[in-house]
């Protein structure tokens, strides 16, 4: 699904009143008629409701959305923030309709900003997509009081005060909401980790704007839909063999942490590959053995780190289909030397992760030898020592972008809503997982879902894209049947499902 600026959400509305056509009153009655039905199949009418308007497009959806209400049976007192002198066209012809079925409550000062009660449902109607400056005077004091309130809030189509893409103040004033219900596209502001509060729960809905503008419009910013992991997903053919799916190699652990190992190994088998090859240092050899027997396993000629090296050859690594490196891998030089040898001669694209970031972080040469198409998956900490601190998320997506495309790489910048960059500058936002995937291991399995993946022949941006979309999927499973709180790398990967 695509993410559009301010900008192109504008022009959507305008191709949309043209082109449907359809008149913009009526473009505002349908979004609020979705809105009500979003609302509907979640609060009662035995919830009073407070709503709080601008005198923007964004107040007049709120006018529309109380008169469908209240002729629905809900209760709800009307509050116009009087913030400015003017209104939009379409808030003044709600705002006529609305004052002949009830009385509406004007908020000029801060003593006409009524008390809110804990049973009351808030939606916030008071500002939209149109904000273009911090909220001060009676706006902001309404803000304030409801972000004291303890009433469930739902903001029309963005929190008010939030700007959809680009930073706030530090200082701004924003409603905190429990539930965004943001009209047919997310916004980028949705994604980023600093505004979580100022989001709450977000729900799109599809007012039936323009599909076509939808479609012809360009931009770099990309949401990943269930439906749209679905169709990457690969079938197997009937006269498949192990063959088809590859042979991954995974480099992997250093003493102590030959457990991330595991599960990288775990993952890549639970992910489809043919064939598994995990080359470990000597420590790690009876685990592998014993906990993943169906991979190969070369000890490594060292006894705790990989230096790349093995008793029964130097690693052909030419001959493997993909290969993923850096779970548990530590930082010696033996592994340095390792990791430069793996990056000069292997040419396919390679997943890199983990201390093997950590190696290209301390060693820049290293980067030009990055096979093109290769997939680096930094948590943001790794992110930020392979490039720079930056100001702030904007700043950061901005940082990911120019540095997947300078190296001609995918990048996939972990946390709540993945960022995967590709060499061509656009980013993928993922959709699924939660806070349970906060816990170590859970990235290892990436790792080897990532390399099962392109060992399987997926491209990298697609890998990259199938890959998070499951292992946040795999999360999801876990945190549904057994609670997040207590979820493991382990039971992730168990949890994956292919179909
Ligand atoms: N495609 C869509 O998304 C649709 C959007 N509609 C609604 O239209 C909204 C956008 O409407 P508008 O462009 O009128 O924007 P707003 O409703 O956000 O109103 C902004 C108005 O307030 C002024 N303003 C901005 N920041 C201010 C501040 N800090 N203090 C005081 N005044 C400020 C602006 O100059 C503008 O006049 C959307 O958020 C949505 O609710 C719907 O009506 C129909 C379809
Ligand atoms: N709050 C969250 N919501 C969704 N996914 C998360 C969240 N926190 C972490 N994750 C996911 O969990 C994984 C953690 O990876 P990483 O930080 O490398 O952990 P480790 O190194 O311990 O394996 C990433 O895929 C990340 O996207
Ligand atoms: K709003």
């Amino acid at each position: 699904m695509k993410i559009l600026s301010v900008e192109q959400i504008r022009q959507l509305d305008q191709y949309t009143i043209q082109h449907e056509p359809i008149a913009p009153i009526n473009l505002m009655e349908r979004a609020a008629q979705t809105f009500v039905d979003w609302f509907t199949a979640r609060f009662t009418t035995s919830y009073p409701v407070k709503l709080f308007c601008g005198l923007g497009n964004n107040g007049g959806d709120g006018l529309a959305i109380a008169r469908i209400l209240m002729q629905q049976g809900y209760t709800i007192e009307v509050n116009i923030v009087r913030y400015a002198p003017r209104e939009s066209d379409d808030f003044m012809h709600n705002h006529r309709r609305l004052k002949l079925l009830t009385t509406l409550n004007y908020i000029e000062q801060p003593n006409n900003i009524p008390a809110i009660r804990h049973n009351e449902i808030v939606i916030d109607a008071i500002f939209g997509s149109g904000l273009d400056r911090p909220v001060d005077g009676i706006a902001k004091s309404v803000i304030e009081t409801i972000n004291r309130a303890p009433a469930k809030v739902v903001s029309v189509d963005i929190a008010s005060g939030l700007y959809p893409d680009k930073p706030n103040g530090p200082d701004d004033v924003i409603i905190e909401p429990d539930y965004t219900v943001t009209f047919q596209l997310p916004k980028i502001g949705f994604l980023l980790p600093r505004n979580s509060r100022y989001v709450g729960q977000w729900h799109i809905i599809d007012i039936k704007l323009s599909k076509r503008f939808i479609d012809q419009t360009p931009t770099p910013y990309f949401y990943t839909t269930p439906e749209e992991a679905r169709l990457l997903l690969r079938q197997r053919e009937r006269f498949s063999h192990k063959g088809t799916f590859g042979h991954a190699l995974l480099l992997v652990g250093s003493y102590g942490k030959i457990g991330a190992g595991v599960l990288a190994a775990r993952a890549c088998l639970r992910s489809g590959v043919g064939l598994l090859t995990v080359q470990a240092p000597r420590c790690g050899y009876a685990v592998l053995q014993t906990a993943v027997p169906e991979a190969m396993c070369r000890p490594d000629t060292h006894q705790y780190v990989l230096s790349g090296q093995s008793e029964i050859e130097g690693i052909p690594y030419e001959e493997f289909t993909a290969i993923g490196v850096g779970p548990g891998i530590g930082k010696a030089p033996e592994t340095a030397n390792m990791l430069r040898t793996l990056l000069s001669q292997y040419r396919n694209p390679l997943v890199i992760d983990a201390d093997a970031l950590n190696l290209l972080a301390e060693n820049r040469d290293l980067m030009s030898l990055i096979p093109e198409h290769s997939i680096l998956t930094p948590h943001p900490k790794e992110f930020e020592r392979l490039t720079q601190k930056w100001e702030n998320d904007y700043d950061k997506l901005e940082i990911l972008c120019d540095f997947a495309r300078r190296y001609r790489i995918v990048v996939v910048l972990k946390g709540a809503h993945t960022a995967i960059a590709t060499p061509e500058g656009d980013i993928h936002f993922n959709s699924s997982g939660n806070p349970g995937l906060s816990t170590g291991g859970t990235g290892d399995v990436l790792t080897g879902i990532l390399t099962a993946l392109l060992a399987q022949g997926y491209d990298s941006v697609e890998a990259a894209v199938l890959g998070v979309y499951q292992h946040g999927l795999a999360g999801d499973l876990v945190g549904r049947q057994r609670g997040q709180i207590g979820m493991t790398a382990t039971d992730v990967l168990d949890a994956l499902r292919w179909s």
